[in-house]
């Protein structure tokens, strides 16, 4: 008789690992160290892990697989040893080292002006001299790129240490990718949940998002498997709850921060900003007319213990500007800054409260961890 290790592997692609129907070769489950010394064969069986329920009867159907289909003289009994595959212990590792502070702006309700929140806050910031990012990561409607002016852009790959990165878009100061790059608007939300998490992941580890004070996330409203994903792929240092001044909107308001104070997130709240607040007229500067109700954020940001950061008016110019793709707040880096400006006053200085919540957050709460995953 003569043996040789194929003939060897002919006979344990007959035997199927009960874990998955599938034979030991195709599972890429035999070592390759088949040894043959005249009658005696020895090889390894390799599972995953030491508490798989199938290594005996595995061994023991290797071993007759061996006897039936070359020859019952094969000396294999006890021949064959056990493997484990290595468990991989993945390293925490700060998929954003250049990133000082990572602030998620959210709402508990959609359509409160979270988008414009955001945008007029990051290009603030930046007008004020400050490293910035966003990341517009609301797979229900990506309006970041809209507001921006850069609807259909095409994303460029930059070589940095080695590899390819996305390269973000860069604006008003403002590097920002939005997930509606990668996504077709009107189809996001019908994306099964991973891929969505796992093109958004994308964005935030394969981009060279580089050296940023602040990095913005333009989170979608309420509660959803995508926040869960921001939370175990970033360390988020606070969130901005964005809410109008509705009954409404503020009690999914109060959903949200408490989903983000909860045990199992615990992302500080840096603060509630009331958009909408009241309306007024643009030929009549000193009057406010409060359509969606007066005091309720205000009274919530007290009863919750948090900051009221800013109130935001319900100015036609906010959503103007917004839709010809150049947010209010842009004002502030042109010879058009008009100090007297309400919403442009308003944004300016909701983006110098969040710089203090920040300053104030990291002195007095240790570093927000990411949320592992078990
Ligand atoms: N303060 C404001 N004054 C006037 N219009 C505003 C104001 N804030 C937002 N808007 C307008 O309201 C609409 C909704 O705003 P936006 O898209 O920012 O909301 P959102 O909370 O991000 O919504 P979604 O969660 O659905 O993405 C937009 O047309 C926007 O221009």
């Amino acid at each position: 008789m003569t043996l040789y290790p194929n003939l060897i592997i002919d006979a344990l692609r007959n035997v199927k690992y009960p874990g998955n129907g599938k034979s030991l070769v195709d599972n890429e489950m035999i070592e390759d160290d088949i040894r043959i010394d005249g009658n005696k064969v020895s090889f390894s069986i390799i599972f995953d892990k030491p508490t798989d329920p199938f290594v005996k009867s595995v061994v023991r159907s290797a071993e007759a697989a061996i006897k039936a289909y070359i020859s019952p003289d094969v000396d294999i009994k006890d021949n064959i040893a056990v493997k484990f595959r290595r468990p991989v212990v993945e390293k925490p590792v700060n998929p954003l080292p250049g990133v000082k502070n990572i602030i998620g702006i959210s709402s508990g309700k959609g359509g409160v002006g979270k988008s414009t929140v955001a945008a007029n806050v990051a290009i603030a910031l930046a007008a004020k001299g400050y490293k910035v990012g966003l990341l517009d990561a609301d797979i229900f409607g990506p309006s970041v790129p809209k507001m921006f002016g850069v609807e259909g852009e095409q994303l460029y790959m930059v070589n940095k240490e080695g590899r390819d990165w996305i390269e973000p878009v860069e604006k008003y100061g403002v590097k920002m990718l939005s997930i509606g790059f990668v996504v077709d608007k009107d189809s996001a939300v019908l994306w099964r949940g991973g891929m969505a998490s796992n093109a958004l992941k994308q964005l935030i580890t394969d981009a060279w998002w580089g050296d940023l004070d602040y990095f913005l996330i333009d989170m979608p409203p309420g509660t959803s498997d995508i926040h869960l994903t921001l939370v175990q792929t970033l360390p988020i240092t606070g969130v901005v709850v964005v809410s109008t001044p509705q009954q409404v909107a503020l009690a999914d308001a109060r959903k949200g921060i408490a989903m983000f104070r909860g045990d199992k997130v615990n992302v500080p709240i840096l603060g509630i900003v009331e958009n909408m607040a009241w309306f007024t007229p643009a030929p009549h500067p000193e009057e406010r007319y409060y359509i969606f109700g007066n005091g309720g954020a205000v009274k919530l940001a007290e009863e919750l213990g948090v900051n009221l950061l800013a109130q935001i008016p319900l100015v036609a110019d906010i959503c103007n500007d917004a839709d010809c793709g150049a947010p209010t707040s842009t004002l502030l880096a042109t010879s058009e800054a008009d100090s007297t400006n309400p919403e442009v006053k308003a944004f300016s200085g909701l983006a110098d409260a969040i710089v203090e919540a920040i300053e104030v957050r990291n002195i007095t709460l240790p570093p927000t961890h990411k949320v592992e995953t078990h």
